[in-house]
């Protein structure tokens, strides 16, 4: 079975839902305790929402009071004014609210970046009594309004009905958040959370995909609004307040923001603290501020992790059965692939390339190609624009002057996430490793451009969603053996060593079925064992076909791969050839020892090989 399906047993889960819906009529809770969990089970939604924004997509959004709001109105107006009292009416036009009102604030609050979706949302929230004051024909202004009585195909929907409406339509948004989030969606997000430039590198369009979450957690809080509306007939401005809108995100701290099921802890602990508690109300803004600052230096992952945390506890200590880890559909266990599909390489071209930074040029008149089928290094001192070459190749920065062909098309400028699409794939200096996913699982995020599934399948777990898991998982875990790192499949990545991250970025290229990879210092803290893997793994992707671009300080690795080498000073390039006569060309060997000039470059080395063999460390002067 699919890893990612394999871990998740919401055994507990069913039973507490089983629970809770024989509840009243096994006599289980009297009115003040019905009433308290469909109180929790309301802001679970709030939280879930804000949850899925915050805790994946790492976009601090405020507005869930708002949408909240947005949701109690509508389902209010429906029913008072529209005569649409049908629950399903309500929970309807609560989501389609939810979506307008979230592409509305999100498109320009996302567009602008940084901290503007933020601001956008919090003033969302305190906009919200001036709106319903603006529209009071049909809010009621600050007086509120009354409700219509909910109903159902003709039944009113009151009393223990609604208890299990309530109910009911919250264990059905856990289980799609549960769908989503546990999917590669629910990866992508993550690896959104951690890094934008991994996402765009990886194909993905981080301003869609944020509006996506974005929207996705809005629904959760209009839905929250309708079912309020309707458990208390009454719906007025001061319900809406910013301190809703902190005590929603103290419990998504407190429950676990990257918990699917730690927003109702979190709910729980916010509604039985403010019903226990008569001060609450009095400091309540200082309690969820000492949350907010509690959770977030001792217990970061929440109630949620420590649950984690405690359960991985009673296994070690055999208390309780350990699951077996998840097997994956693959080649059969230790075989190794010895070559590649076909990669279809593309020749990539630069001419007259430029980049500069206000008055510094880092990169000035440079014109190189990198065939398919080869290796082309790029090599040079620190701060000789190795890197800039690669961010402009990629898209991340945009080139000063000159052109970038991959083929015949010109992709100078263009976003990063069209040129990944266009088959090119990177590493990076420093690798970008998400928290929270197994080696696997992000492996298998190199898939989520190139191999589609949608989100409706994800969500409904179709038959579609399970054979692309299966697929992506058998792949990435064919290519975590060709790296030779497949022990660590099931580790979290982020536990990784140095070295193992580099090989783990490479397979995560090769899972994206790229054709032209640029490999920036991928060489760099691996050991022996880790650097003949490495060698052989590209030597597949010249063989294959691929386009290799390799920067790299290691020389004798340089000249061992290489076909091509390119070596760039102070942003020009310096000298082209082959490994032969790169490594006998004194103006390299100038460059590399400091000297002002070729004729200076001293007599003891004949070549840079020999320097580096004196030098020991194969890195020249300077490197990082
Ligand atoms: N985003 C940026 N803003 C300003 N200057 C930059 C930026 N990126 C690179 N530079 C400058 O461009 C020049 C080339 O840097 P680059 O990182 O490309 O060199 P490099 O050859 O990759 O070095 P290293 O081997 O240390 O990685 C340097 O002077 C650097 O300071």
């Amino acid at each position: 079975m699919n890893a990612l399906l394999h871990r998740y047993r919401p055994l507990g889960v069913v039973l507490l839902l089983a629970l809770l819906l024989i509840a009243p009529t096994a006599g289980l809770l009297n009115g003040y305790w019905s009433r308290t969990v469909m109180l929790i089970a309301i802001l679970s939604l709030l939280v879930s929402g804000l949850n899925v924004v915050l805790g994946y997509a790492g976009e601090l959004a405020m507005g869930q009071v708002a949408l909240y709001a947005v949701g109690a109105y509508v389902a209010g107006y429906l029913g008072v004014e529209l005569g649409m009292t049908n629950v399903l009416f309500s929970l309807l036009g609560a989501t389609l609210a939810a979506v307008v009102v979230g592409l509305i604030t999100g498109i320009p609050g996302l567009r602008l970046g940084g901290w503007s979706l933020a601001m956008v949302t919090f003033f969302l929230v305190t906009l919200v009594p001036n709106l319903v004051d603006v529209f009071s024909g049909f809010t009621g202004g600050t007086l509120g309004m009354a409700t219509a009585v909910p109903t159902l195909f003709g039944m009113e929907i009151v009393g223990d009905r609604l208890y299990w409406l309530i109910i009911l339509v919250v264990a059905a948004w856990f289980t799609v958040a549960r769908n989503l989030l546990l999917s590669r969606h629910g990866n992508m997000f993550l690896v959104l959370r951690q890094s934008p430039i991994l996402a765009s590198v990886l194909g993905v369009s981080v301003y869609r995909l944020k509006l996506l979450v974005y929207v996705v957690g809005a629904i959760p809080a209009a839905l929250a609004g309708a079912l309020f509306s309707m458990l208390d007939g009454f719906i007025a401005p001061d319900t809406f307040t910013f301190a809703l809108a902190l005590s929603v995100l103290a419990a998504s701290v407190v429950g676990g923001a990257t918990s699917v099921y730690g927003a109702i802890a979190g709910a729980a602990v916010m509604q039985l603290g403010q019903q226990t508690f008569t001060q609450f109300q009095t400091w309540q803004l200082v309690i969820y501020g000492a949350f907010l600052l509690i959770a977030g230096i001792a217990f970061n992952r929440g109630l949620a992790g420590l649950a984690q945390d405690g359960l991985a506890a009673v296994r070690r200590r055999g208390w309780l059965p350990t699951p077996a880890p998840a097997t994956v559909a693959a080649e059969p266990a230790g075989e190794v692939e010895t070559r590649l599909e076909p990669l279809h390489g593309v020749t990539l071209r630069s001419e007259g390339l430029g980049k500069s930074f206000g008055g510094n040029r880092a990169l000035d008149d440079v014109t190189i190609e990198a065939r398919p089928g080869e290796v082309t290094a790029l090599i040079g001192p620190n701060g000789s624009g190795k890197t800039t070459m690669l961010n402009l190749i990629c898209g991340l920065y945009k080139p000063s002057a000159g052109r970038l062909l991959l083929g015949e098309e010109e992709i100078g400028g263009h976003p990063t996430y069209r040129i990944a699409r266009h088959g090119v794939a990177r590493t990076f200096q420093t690798p970008l490793i998400p928290a929270h996913m197994t080696t696997l699982a992000f492996v298998a995020t190199g898939r989520y451009v190139s191999h589609r599934v949608g989100i409706l399948p994800a969500i409904l777990r179709l038959p579609g969603f399970r054979k692309g898991y299966a697929t992506d998982d058998a792949r990435a875990m064919a290519l975590l053996r060709l790296v030779g790192i497949a022990d660590v499949a099931h580790q979290q990545v982020d536990s990784l060593a140095l070295g193992t991250r580099r090989l783990v970025e490479v397979a995560r290229c090769l899972a994206s079925g790229a054709r032209v990879f640029l490999f920036d210092e991928v060489g760099s803290g691996l050991d022996e064992s880790d650097l003949e893997v490495l060698e052989r793994a590209i030597g597949m992707i010249r063989e294959a076909g691929g386009t290799v671009i390799l920067v790299e300080h290691n020389f004798p690795l340089v000249l061992k791969l290489s076909d091509r080498i390119h070596v760039l000073s102070q942003g020009r390039l310096l000298a082209s050839g082959t490994p032969a006569q790169i490594q006998n060309d004194r103006r390299v060997l100038a460059e590399y020892t400091g000297a002002t000039d070729g004729g200076d470059a001293p007599d003891a080395f004949d070549s840079v090989a020999d320097l580096q063999a004196a030098d020991g460390p194969a890195t020249p002067k300077g490197a990082k």
